[in-house]
């Protein structure tokens, strides 16, 4: 109760002061001499789906591990839900929900258990679980496969159902890392479908990472281009076309970096 009062306030102090759901001021990380992210700064708008759009190891991972705590920042300042990153941890990440590229789901545990198990995790009240479960199961239509294994599952529904439990927690921020890969092309369409209802309906800000041309362009409203742990352009898909003088987003991005997203 305390943490939804804490919630709200912030988010009113945000709606007045229009502080920013992300903010990142000269980020860099450094692993020895290589340098994997490279000075950036950006920030993302509330209520807004933002899209780090680049290649394999052009350091979107990392920097997506970085505004949710997983990792730490060689230098920079980041806030996330006006929450400093480094200092404010545990806020940080009872107000965001993260999705990984890889499958984190308890494969010997049913779909609600799963989702159950996420939910006392987040300390969501006892009494709240099971309808929170069960409509959010209904939102990616597996309702009907509640009681089911998670083994007995394809890619494309364990993907509906890491997202889902992502939101078990009513976040005011989604991350997601490459949300459709591997995934065939109608579990895709229901996905950026889907993201993009919770935009429109929960005001859900949403960060994602992809080197999905057709994703950036069909679900973000604001896309930043990063090569090689620099970002080269941030704008909505029409203002990168605009600047670049191209008509596709993939020539923007063989524009802006010389060479294609897929080498
Ligand atoms: N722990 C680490 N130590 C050294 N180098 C690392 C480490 N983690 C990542 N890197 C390097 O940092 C670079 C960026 O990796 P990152 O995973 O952020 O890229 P990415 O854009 O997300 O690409 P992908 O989609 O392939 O994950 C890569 O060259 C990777 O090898």
């Amino acid at each position: 109760m305390k943490q939804k009062i804490k919630l709200h306030i912030i988010s009113l102090i945000k709606r007045l002061d229009k502080v920013n759901a992300i903010e990142v001021d000269s980020l860099t990380k450094q692993y020895k001499k290589f340098t994997v992210v490279d000075d950036i700064t950006f920030n993302v708008n509330e209520g807004e789906i933002f899209a780090f759009l680049g290649p394999n190891g052009a350091g979107k991972t990392t920097s997506l591990k970085i505004l949710t705590t997983i990792l730490q920042p060689t230098s920079g300042n980041i806030k996330v839900n006006g929450y400093d990153v480094l200092h404010k941890k545990n806020d940080v990440r009872k107000s965001i929900g993260v999705i990984f590229q890889s499958n984190s789901l308890d494969e010997k545990l049913t779909a609600y258990e799963n989702m159950e198990y996420h939910a006392v995790l987040y300390k969501v009240p006892k009494k709240e679980i099971k309808g929170r479960v069960n409509k959010l199961l209904e939102n990616v239509e597996l309702l009907d496969r509640k009681d089911d294994l998670i083994k007995t599952f394809s890619g494309g529904m364990k993907r509906r159902i890491e997202i889902a439990r992502g939101l078990i927690h009513t976040p005011q921020v989604l991350f997601l890392d490459e949300p459709t890969i591997g995934l065939d092309a109608h579990t895709r369409a229901f996905l950026w479908e889907y993201i993009r209802n919770l935009k429109d309906n929960n005001n859900l800000t949403v960060f994602l990472t992809t080197h999905n041309l057709d994703e950036a362009e069909k679900i973000a409203d604001r896309i930043a281009i990063i090569d090689k742990g620099k970002i080269q352009t941030i704008g909505t898909f029409e203002q990168i076309k605009e600047m670049t003088g191209v008509d596709t987003l993939e020539q923007a991005f063989l524009k802006l970096t010389g060479h294609e997203i897929r080498r």
